[in-house]
């Protein structure tokens, strides 16, 4: 029996949802009892803080935080909720709950990591014990870099360097814990920003959409559709592990057609929200029996893209905001909010695009190569600014991060790092012919009458002119500045 008199940790939780494989809580409760919380953050006046979560992250959340309470409580261990500046909320409850120190895992969007870096200041000097935790990434974002340079732009350099290092073993669950007092609990409680589950509000409006869509008569929103294709939290994330062979099996041939449901693995809103960690998947691939050298090596490179992405989040501020590319400031996007509709709500004229923002709408994920190509249309053929597909997708995706999705738009729209050269164009029509031969993506997402009844919004062709033109312009203010 441990004595109750062992230490008291508080471990922050943020995108971290799991109770294995999580450095925070193994730390903590080999210093002795734990009390855990969550806070839904609002950033603070000087912009700190993370994004504000997306609709259907937001939905995501909510439904991962009641499996993660249970998961919690089952190692006795009580978790909080709160919501406003965690500023003020992490170290008054850390003073409340009389704690001897506060653990969290990194998070690595500059704004987070500026907040998380006054938090444990001022708890320092309050005299507690502070610890943040790697577990999200497989490589800390300021370990690597090119000779010469302060981090790595171009993604095959960055995996060649990172992808053969040690990423040290799965954590196990920690063992159970005695209850703590009520008495304890009550404290904590006393804080005007403590609050139940459903008082953090992440639901409200996502019965009806929720952004610039809120309003909008689109389709019917996730309560209705969103949850008929995941089940977020732990249990969920065991069985889609369960998965991973079907994810992988076939993955180097296979990986760019949409319409096969196992092409790839799906994990992305698992990764997201830490459900599962990314060393965790990395060893699962890494043991895969019966998979094919190439299968096993085209799946890991891609959670490298992940770690690629946010080795760049993590050395550019603001990537959601500004282009990797300045030149890209002085873009000539033609900003018409009818197109933007007209995308947002599938109704644009091409099936693959269609079907793609139809899928998103009513899953909360779509297919890679068809983000490709609808990111593709909107900032080319459209010619609308990146920024505002990146936040649909913000908005829309449950796998939205602040990482993945700004540099995959701006690769897309050719302002990245390592971008897409600005020419290359996804034509829809022939990517449709090339992935999506049958028509069996297209079929699952469009009902014919939509296919057949909705006219093209730009001809392909020209609008490509259009964007190659506008390009030539931005390239001549470059050189005439
Ligand atoms: C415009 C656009 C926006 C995107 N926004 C996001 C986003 O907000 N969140 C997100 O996780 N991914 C984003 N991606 C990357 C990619 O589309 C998704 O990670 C992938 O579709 C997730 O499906 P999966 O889990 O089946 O991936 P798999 O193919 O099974 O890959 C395994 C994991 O590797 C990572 N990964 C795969 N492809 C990429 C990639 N191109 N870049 C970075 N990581 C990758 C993901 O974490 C994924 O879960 C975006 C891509 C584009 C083109």
């Amino acid at each position: 029996m441990e004595a109750a008199s062992e230490g008291l940790t508080l471990v922050w939780f943020r995108e971290d949802l799991r109770v294995h494989d999580h450095a925070a809580l193994t730390a903590a409760r080999a210093d002795g009892h734990v009390i855990a919380v969550w806070v839904r953050e609002s950033r603070d006046d000087d912009g700190l803080g993370p994004r504000p979560l997306g609709g259907a992250c937001r939905w995501w959340v909510h439904e991962s935080l009641s499996v993660l309470e249970e998961e919690l409580s089952h190692l006795g261990i009580p978790l909080l909720f709160a919501a406003g500046e965690s500023a003020t909320i992490i170290p008054e409850l850390a003073g409340r709950l009389d704690v001897d120190a506060v653990r969290w895992s990194r998070r690595y969007a500059p704004a987070s990591r500026s907040l998380d870096g006054r938090i444990k200041t001022e708890l320092r000097n309050r005299g507690l014990t502070v610890h943040s935790h790697p577990g999200a990434l497989l490589v800390e974002p300021w370990t690597a870099a090119p000779q010469g340079g302060d981090h790595y732009k171009v993604f095959t350099p960055f995996w060649k360097a990172v992808s053969g290092g040690d990423v040290g073993d799965v954590l196990p669950v920690p063992v159970e814990q005695p209850r703590l007092s009520t008495g304890l609990i009550d404290s904590a409680q006393a804080c005007a920003a403590v609050t139940d589950l459903d008082g953090l509000g992440l639901l409200d409006g996502t019965g009806t959409g929720s952004g610039v869509f809120a309003a909008a008569d689109g389709p019917r929103w996730w309560q209705d559709t969103i949850s008929r294709h995941w089940t977020p939290g732990l249990r969920g994330a065991a069985a889609a592990l369960e998965d991973l062979h079907a994810g992988i099996d076939g993955y180097s041939t296979a990986h760019d057609i949409p319409a096969d449901g196992a092409s790839t693995s799906r994990l992305s809103p698992r990764l997201r929200h830490g459900e599962l960690s990314p060393r965790q998947l990395l060893r699962a691939a890494q043991t895969a029996e019966g998979i094919t050298v190439d299968d096993r090596t085209s799946w890991i490179r891609q959670l490298y893209w992940r770690e690629f992405s946010w080795h760049l989040a993590y050395h550019h501020p603001d990537i959601d905001a500004w282009p990797i590319r300045p030149e890209f400031n002085d873009f000539p996007y033609d900003d018409d909010e009818g197109a933007l509709r007209s995308w947002q709500s599938g109704q644009t004229g091409y099936p693959l695009v269609d079907a793609g923002m139809t899928q998103l709408w009513e899953t909360g994920w779509m297919h890679n190569r068809v983000r490709m190509v609808t990111a593709s249309f909107l900032t080319k053929n459209l010619l609308h600014h990146w920024r505002h597909g990146e936040q649909w997708f913000w908005d829309t995706l449950v796998d939205a991060d602040e990482a993945n999705n700004p540099v995959s738009w701006q690769w897309v729209a050719g302002s990245g790092a390592d971008a897409a050269p600005f020419f290359r164009v996804f034509n829809p029509e022939r990517q449709r012919k090339r992935f999506d031969p049958d028509d069996a993506y297209i079929d699952e997402w469009l009902s014919e009458t939509t296919d057949a009844e909705t006219s093209p919004i730009v001809d392909l062709a020209d609008s490509r002119h259009a964007a190659l033109d506008a390009y030539d312009q931005m390239k001549s203010t470059e050189a005439s500045t």
